[in-house]
């Protein structure tokens, strides 16, 4: 059951401003908070959101991840005169204070424990909240690139303590690397910090040595900081998939969170003058629906940067609208990751081989996935003599496929792949007890596969006696439903119908519990497959070479 979006918002976080010339800070404004969530009512989308009140943090919750001296050095600004705002700003870097808003830092932070306490006490699914000062750059003792206080990092902390949270994966998709963030938790395995950022080979803010792909945690948290960096601008949709399929998913699947923190910042969308990327507004909708059916589907989006009013407004409404469970807009013309952003994804999967079981190989294959892509014109010649209307494909001409393929009488050929509209999958499953080997083969070899081709329609068969759990069945609905504008069509027996029909819903999918590594002995055959056909689609490469 869908308990519903929150969307926490109030319009005392607009009530600061830059009060002094510093080209750095004039960006961060008023205005970013008014259009998005003018956008959000424009569009019809916070009137179906659980609107939920903003509260003030306490100094416990500020303390969380903060120091003493600190908080009592921010608590005196309100008392400033503008000199002494202005020197007291000298200290830190890219950042301004003013007079109210440590008052609206306090309601930042309580928004974002409110958006956590609702999703954890089963009050709503998921939510956005809506705030600034944003807070991933923000350290213990410091404040910096416009943050204050550190809004997520000091929500991981508080539902550790507050719930007894296991694992928290933090989710960081705002074009700066959340330095604040990664300091909290470097050595917490039981926080996973995923963050890609522009970088530039260290050229670009905040120009730091630790955001590059080979810091990956200390001691116990080896392994649970995953940098990626940009080291070239206009990355494009291709380029955060490919991450997404090839690091952060399969990762976080292994990782199997109880809650999902989005550090949600779209500077890293088109048109930001910060990010200078190319990823148009839609792929957020494609980034939340991804995550979504992770952690049972509990996922807190919290506003970090993104200073192109227009492109942060058209993003943070795509974002809600998957929030909301709307489907997701065709991913047009994928074309697959840029040598720059292979470059990066190569060096972030050999760093982190050591301690993901799923970077180690593709995942490994208890299942046979036999991937069919027929044109929709073979179907019509080969399949459907009785309709009538030529383009009609009927359920019985459907299920006759269905039979065919099973029986491999119609195989895959190259020129079948460029007509269109049907990529059918045909998951032939030894028995459910290598999920993780599922899971990884549809991480990384279907969805990509998926979100290349661009189907009108997905057609999912579940073929008699295939032996997938429910939980795994009901993952791989969810996760498709992002192709074809959700537009699904499952064939199967009576027994699969309710998590079906729960998924086909908008239910999350329940969580795979944590994955063990799979058996390496079925992982060439995923390799192969991969191989075989990543010469033709792009948005299989992981690598500019064959995989060692
Ligand atoms: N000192 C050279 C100026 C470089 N610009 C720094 C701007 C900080 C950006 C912080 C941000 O966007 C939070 S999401
Ligand atoms: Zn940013």
């Amino acid at each position: 059951v869908n308990m519903g979006t929150a969307l926490i918002y109030d319009e005392e976080m607009t009530r600061y401003k830059l009060l002094w010339v510093d080209p750095a800070c004039k960006i961060e404004v008023p205005e970013r908070l008014v259009v998005s969530y003018g956008a959000l009512v424009e569009n019809g989308l916070a009137d179906r959101c659980v609107s939920i009140p903003v509260r003030e943090a306490t100094d416990a919750d500020i303390l969380l991840v903060h120091s003493e001296e600190y908080l009592e050095a921010v608590k005196k600004t309100p008392y400033m005169t503008l000199e002494e705002l202005k020197e007291f700003t000298l200290q830190y870097g890219d950042v301004y204070f003013h007079p109210n808003i440590y008052h609206c830092a306090k309601l930042a932070l309580g928004a974002t424990l409110q958006l956590v306490d609702n999703v954890m006490t089963g009050k709503v699914r998921n939510g956005l909240a809506l705030v600034r000062p944003p807070g991933h750059h923000s350290m213990r003792s410091a404040a910096s690139g416009f943050c204050i206080f550190n809004n997520v990092a000091i929500a991981a902390q508080y539902v550790k303590q507050k719930y007894g949270v296991k694992r928290v994966l933090i989710v960081d998709w705002d074009i700066h690397h959340g330095q604040g963030v990664q300091y909290s938790f470097e050595d917490d395995p039981s926080v996973l910090y995923f963050s890609w950022h522009r970088y530039e080979h260290q050229k670009f803010w905040p120009n730091l040595r630790e955001s590059d792909f080979d810091v990956v945690g200390k001691e116990k948290g080896a392994g649970s900081t995953i940098n990626v960096p940009w080291n070239k601008v206009k990355m494009q949709n291709s380029d955060y998939l490919s991450i997404f399929f090839h690091v952060l998913l399969p990762v976080a699947y292994e990782f199997s969170p109880d809650l999902v923190l989005v550090c949600a910042g779209f500077d890293s969308a088109i048109g930001d003058p910060e990010g200078e990327m190319c990823a148009t507004p839609d792929i957020f909708a494609h980034l939340t629906h991804l995550l979504m059916n992770l952690a049972g589907g509990k996922l807190c989006a919290v506003l970090e940067g993104g200073y192109n009013l227009k492109s942060l407004a058209q993003s943070v409404c795509q974002t809600v609208h998957s929030l909301l469970g709307d489907p997701a807009p065709r991913p047009a013309n994928l074309e697959g990751p840029c040598n720059s952003a292979l470059e990066s994804l190569q060096c972030v999967r050999s760093a982190h081989r050591k301690y993901w079981s799923c970077l180690k190989h593709a995942g490994s294959l208890k299942y046979t996935l036999i991937v069919n892509v027929l044109s929709f014109s073979t179907i019509r010649e080969n399949f459907i003599k009785d309709a009538d209307d030529k383009d009609a494909v009927t359920l019985s001409s459907l299920i006759a496929l269905v039979d065919k393929m099973e029986k491999n009488e119609v195989v895959l050929t190259r020129d079948l792949l460029y007509s269109n509209l049907f990529f059918y999958i045909s998951v032939l499953s030894q028995g459910c007890s290598d999920a993780s080997g599922f899971i990884q083969a549809v991480l990384g070899l279907l969805l990509p596969l998926g979100y290349e081709y661009d189907p009108s329609l997905v057609l999912l068969v579940q073929t008699p006696g295939s032996g997938i759990c429910d939980s795994v069945w009901q993952q791989l609905t969810g996760l498709l439903q992002g192709l074809a504008q959700g537009h699904i069509l499952v064939l199967m027996q009576r027994t699969c119908i309710d998590p079906t029909c729960s998924s086909l819903l908008g239910d999350a999918a329940p969580s795979l519990g944590q994955l063990h590594a799979a058996p390496p002995e079925d992982v060439e055959a995923v390799e192969n497959l991969r191989q075989r056909l990543k010469a033709d689609w792009k948005l299989l490469q992981t690598t500019d070479e064959p995989d060692d």
